[in-house]
């Protein structure tokens, strides 16, 4: 029988560009969601969404400027996701970021965290864990996504 979840619009992807900046010594940066955001307080990967006609690697130099005063150098997308969030339906460019210039400056009033493995702020946004999943892999360590958050 036919219900109303039948004529259901899709969702529309929200395209959304994502910084995984690298020290040398491999520690990764993380930002906290700020106040009046979903999710406010959650710990993420800098980055957001991608405005009408630009790549992704532009939208991800022009948020880390906005949210953190740095200039990127090369950026390119390592992996894609999804999250399907009550707020939205997120497609996730993951970009490796190992260049940048300028002095960090929390400009939404976010807080950062420099982290080794295994990162020990939280909670983490559900939509990043599957990074650390990533990291856990290439580094060869277990990783249990439930300890997470
Ligand atoms: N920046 C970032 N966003 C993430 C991550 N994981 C994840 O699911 N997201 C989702 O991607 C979306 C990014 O939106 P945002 O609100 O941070 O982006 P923005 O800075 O452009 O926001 P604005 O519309 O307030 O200007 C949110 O729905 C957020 O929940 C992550 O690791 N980093």
């Amino acid at each position: 029988m036919a219900d109303a979840s039948d004529n259901a619009v899709p969702r529309k992807h929200t395209e959304v560009a994502v910084g995984i900046l690298l020290k040398r010594d491999g520690a990764m940066l993380l930002t906290s969601r700020p106040e009046g955001k979903p999710y406010a307080g959650y710990w993420e990967f800098p980055g957001g969404k991608l405005e009408a006609g630009e790549t992704v690697e532009q939208a991800l130099r022009r948020e880390l400027q906005e949210e953190l005063g740095i200039v990127i150098g090369a950026a390119s997308v390592w992996k894609i996701t999804e999250h399907d969030y009550p707020h939205a339906l997120v497609r996730l460019h993951w970009c490796k970021v190992f260049e940048w210039q300028g002095a960090f400056e929390m400009r939404e009033g976010q807080n950062m965290a420099w982290q080794d493995w295994p990162p020990t702020v939280e909670p983490i946004l559900p939509g990043a864990v599957p990074v650390l999943q990533w990291f856990a892999e290439e580094r060869g360590v277990p990783f249990d996504p439930s300890l997470i958050g």
